[in-house]
């Protein structure tokens, strides 16, 4: 069994537990509750012409299947604060528990401190996740490619749509983004961590992102570093990066954000004066 099939059976397991917990029709009856959506492809700057600032998705990320244990980060929601003070234009929130270490608490927690759009970042498998997504404030869900039939992954882009959220559709091969647009995908990511192997190969970003729809926000997810790591990518095409370990490893992520998107937008100016914009 591959890791992302390990990962996703565990998924179901726990899913299968909250679902006996708290039914379909009531996670439906809070979702219809919450707040309304907020529009994060016009935070993430796709409504802008040129797409001229590199946007920084921060991650709540305790633990990955690859490196273990990252950071304890007993308290979310201060986390969360200091991403938005940064200047992070959306926060993922890990809710996988069993390799990440993530929970529907710390999704609240974030959601409750910040008013910027908040991801929830796991494995959907069922449209169970994705109501349960907005019962819970989020204003995006995470829909993985490689884990999904087309016919999936268009109903559950739909119901997302539906329920006023955009998805973040994350790919790992040209065929993967070609679905990812046809299923009709307005943010694709481009994971340079392959989820068989979890190793992260940076030169797929580049080879890649050509290769995503006119008109789709471009974010490259996976091994940022540090602020050249932005560059590369950001000279490459990515209007925005999502990055876990570097920022919750480091004792100053609104500084690290800030840089970040500094030095982004300095190489998107360049490419776009290259190209002639
Ligand atoms: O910690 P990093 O290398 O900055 O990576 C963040 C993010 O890309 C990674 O957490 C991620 C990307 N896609 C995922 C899918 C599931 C779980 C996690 C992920």
């Amino acid at each position: 069994m591959s890791v992302l099939d390990d990962i996703i059976a565990g998924v179901r397991e726990d899913m299968a537990r909250r679902q006996h917990e708290m039914p379909l029709e009531k996670v439906q009856e809070r979702a219809a509750q919450a707040a309304p959506a907020l529009d994060a492809y016009a935070a993430l700057g796709g409504n802008d012409n040129p797409r001229a600032s590199l946007r920084v998705i921060s991650e709540v990320k305790r633990s990955s299947p690859s490196k273990g244990a990252l950071a304890d980060i007993a308290d979310p929601a201060d986390l969360a604060r200091r991403y938005e003070q940064g200047g992070a234009s959306v926060i993922s929130v890990l809710t996988e528990a069993r390799r990440f270490k993530g929970s529907l608490a710390d999704l609240d927690a974030v959601r409750a401190a910040v008013s910027i759009p908040v991801l929830r970042k796991d494995f959907t498998v069922d449209p169970y996740q994705i109501w349960e997504a907005r019962a819970h404030g989020a204003d995006l869900v995470l829909l993985i490619v490689a884990a999904l039939n087309d016919e999936d992954l268009r109903s559950f882009l739909d119901l997302t749509h539906e329920l006023g959220m955009n998805a973040l559709v994350e790919a790992h091969t040209a065929e993967e983004i070609q679905r990812a647009g046809a299923a009709g995908a307005r943010i694709i990511g481009v994971n340079v961590r392959n989820l068989k192997t979890l190793d992260v190969d940076r030169s797929v970003f580049a080879a890649l992102s050509e290769s995503i729809p006119a008109g789709a926000v471009v974010v490259a997810e996976s091994g940022v570093r540090d602020a050249a790591d932005v560059a590369h990518y950001a000279a490459h095409g990515a209007n925005a990066v999502l990055v876990g370990e570097a920022l919750v490893k480091h004792n100053d992520p609104a500084a690290t954000i800030a840089e970040f998107m500094e030095t982004g937008a300095g190489a998107i100016a360049d490419r776009l004066q290259a190209s002639g914009r």
